[in-house]
């Protein structure tokens, strides 16, 4: 668990439907050189075919492999074992997150989207890794997405499910909202739009990093 717990702290979330003028494993690369902590590769709506989502998906997976960063694959379990992922996220639509870890097997990392305690607490049961709970704020990055639950959601959930399991934040988060879903109990923020949409995704994630450990001049 404190692998999970240590990879959350900025973990990077992005599909080519994020980098409208940019090359993806170019966006990739720069993240990772501004000290993201985590991937997760996220196809939705992009109209990009499975073949071409399998091709990026490998790019993609080596650039993490070759700097260590843990590599999910968002809802799609197959394109997870294909890329040999090291996990797989799946929202509550998804398939059951008990059918998943059977699929999955133990020692790969399987997040599951929460926002509700009870959804918390079953995620844990299903064998969940960590939960994403959002949208902390409105967000543009998913269709959809429910009314944003801010980060009371997550300290509501630690009342019910502890201090120790591995939370992430997520949804419309930027560097300077980082610290109030940390106060809240996250173990770590995830982002997509404020680092794929914002230029300059190494600085984008420096600044983030600045933020998550209190060193900014406030
Ligand atoms: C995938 C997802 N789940 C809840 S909000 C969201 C989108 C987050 O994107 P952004 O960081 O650009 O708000
Ligand atoms: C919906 C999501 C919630 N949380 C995380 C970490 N990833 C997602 N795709
Ligand atoms: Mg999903």
């Amino acid at each position: 668990m404190s692998f999970v717990k240590n990879s959350l702290s900025l973990y990077f979330i992005m599909g080519s439907q994020d980098c409208p003028h940019q090359d993806p494993v170019r966006v990739l690369e720069q993240a990772i050189n501004g000290g993201i902590t985590c991937f997760q590769y996220r196809e939705k709506n992009s109209g990009l075919h499975m073949h071409q989502t399998v091709l990026l998906g490998k790019k993609l997976r080596r650039l993490c492999r070759e700097h260590g960063i843990p590599f999910l694959v968002n809802d799609r379990v197959d394109l997870a074992l294909i890329l040999e992922a090291d996990g797989v996220h799946i929202g509550q639509e998804d398939l059951p997150a008990s059918e998943v870890r059977k699929i999955i097997g133990p020692d790969r990392i399987l997040g599951v989207s929460a926002e509700t305690p009870a959804e918390a607490e079953q995620a844990m049961l299903d064998g969940a890794d960590y939960i994403g709970v959002g949208p902390m704020y409105s967000t543009l990055s998913k269709k959809d997405a429910g009314e944003p639950i801010g980060p009371d959601a997550i300290q509501q959930i630690r009342r019910q499910i502890g201090s120790d399991f591995p939370i992430v934040g997520i949804g419309g988060i930027t560097p300077e909202r980082t610290p109030q879903v940390m106060e809240a109990g996250a173990d770590g923020v995830a982002v997509i739009s404020a680092i794929s949409k914002s230029g300059e995704p190494s600085e984008a994630a420096r600044r983030f990093r600045q933020y998550l450990s209190g060193s900014t001049k406030l």
